[in-house]
């Protein structure tokens, strides 16, 4: 008989990784040995994917060939190209990026490889498309041209340009590049450890990167970033403790709070609050990061609960101009690095991931043709 199941996997060990590291007690994260505290701000995203995917951080040169690689990697292909707008008129935001990556692998030239070398260049392609993906969604949707990319700016540059259709502040492209670094990877989190279930029965990368889209489409994981951004949206400034208050003692989860890992403050919400804070005074409107702050504390004093990444990318996200339904596919773009690093992990050393279950069900049950039942 199995044993009894630990309830949503909580303290499970479910694989090795090289990739990422948590200490849940005093709020750190680490990428393959680095503090995040010591990357966030300083490591450009680039370098954060290629320290991800190709094992270490980049010399100048290999910064280089990356970056070109990306250039070359991020046009889309045909099929892609064919069926945007239609997807963009029938699916919401990570319905339609489960979608089109699904198409993209179809038009990928390493399609039916999973051999290391093809797994490299597919996680590089992956990684440059993601941010077109969305930008070319919601051109699609919105009617608007997208704006061509500007080869002096960085994948988080160009992505504010090709959204925010302006040209971002040098201030504007940083800041969201530290996002995108910051939510890289994080260790067997839902939607990589749906990845790595995917690859590990050897099947391809894009399906593993549609099945980790797929996760982190739920509010209790990437979704929850857009989900704090109504949350504030719908209280009252004046009201925000009390409101707090009252939806905790209806037993309503309040969305970017608590963490299956951090028992303390999560380390990039530390990054997320402070430049939240900045771009809330640069707008000369600092409602939002405010009652962000309020909320912070009722929930803190009333649950223990801390702030996790979502809570403060909200209103980083939505200061620097972004739609507030394209904020879990922004958290996608990023992630992207951390998913693909993560099959390629798997498939380097891999076994299939088939746990098992406890059966609660009935027993000894006796078969009656239909007409008797
Ligand atoms: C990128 C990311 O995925 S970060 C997480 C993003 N998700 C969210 O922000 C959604 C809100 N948060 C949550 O739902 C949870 O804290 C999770 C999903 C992140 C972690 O879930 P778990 O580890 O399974 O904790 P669980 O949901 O069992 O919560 C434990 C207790 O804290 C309470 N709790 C946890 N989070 C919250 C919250 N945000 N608001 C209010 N209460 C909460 C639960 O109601 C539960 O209380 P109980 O023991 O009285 O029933
Ligand atoms: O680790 C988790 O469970 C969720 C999370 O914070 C992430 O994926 O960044």
């Amino acid at each position: 008989m199995a044993d009894k199941p630990t309830k949503g996997l909580a303290d499970v060990v479910a694989a090795s990784t090289a990739l990422s590291d948590i200490d849940g007690k005093a709020g750190r994260l680490f990428y393959r040995g680095y503090d995040i505290h010591d990357l966030a701000g300083r490591a450009t995203f680039e370098e954060t994917a290629h320290l991800l995917q190709r094992g270490k951080l980049p010399t100048r040169q290999e910064l280089r060939e990356y970056g070109d690689e990306l250039v070359r990697g991020r046009e889309l292909g045909a099929l892609v190209s064919a069926n945007i707008a239609e997807i963009a008129e029938k699916q919401k935001p990570m319905e339609a990026l489960r979608s089109l990556v699904s198409l993209s692998g179809a038009d990928d030239p390493d399609k039916d490889s999973i051999a290391p070398d093809a797994n490299l260049r597919k996680a590089a392609r992956l990684t440059a498309q993601q941010p077109l993906l969305v930008a070319r969604y919601h051109a699609a949707r919105t009617g608007k041209a997208l704006p061509g990319t500007d080869d002096s700016l960085s994948i988080a540059g160009n992505f504010l340009l090709q959204v925010t259709g302006r040209t971002p502040t040098q201030r504007e492209a940083e800041i969201f590049d530290a996002c995108l670094v910051l939510h890289a990877d994080h260790t067997m989190n839902a939607s990589t450890f749906a990845a790595r279930v995917c690859a590990a029965t050897l099947s391809d990368m894009h399906s593993a990167i549609v099945a980790a889209i797929g996760t982190l489409k739920g509010p209790l994981h990437g979704g929850a970033n857009e989900q704090v951004m109504k949350t504030l949206e719908s209280l009252d400034p004046a009201q925000v403790a009390q409101s707090v208050r009252e939806r905790l003692d209806a037993h309503e989860k309040i969305m970017g709070f608590g963490h299956r890992v951090y028992k303390t403050e999560d380390p990039r919400a530390t990054h997320l609050r402070r430049m939240s804070q900045e771009l809330a005074t640069a707008s000369g409107d600092d409602t939002y990061y405010r009652m962000s702050k309020e909320m912070e504390e009722v929930v803190l004093e009333t649950k223990g609960l801390y702030p996790n990444v979502d809570f403060y990318a909200a209103t980083v996200y939505h200061y620097l101009g972004i739609p507030t339904d394209l904020f879990t596919p922004v958290f996608s773009i990023s992630r992207m690095s951390g998913w693909t690093a993560h099959v390629i992990e798997q498939h380097a050393d891999n076994r299939l991931i088939r746990p098992d279950s406890e059966y609660i069900g009935e027993r000894d049950q006796k078969w009656k043709p239909i007409d008797e039942r």
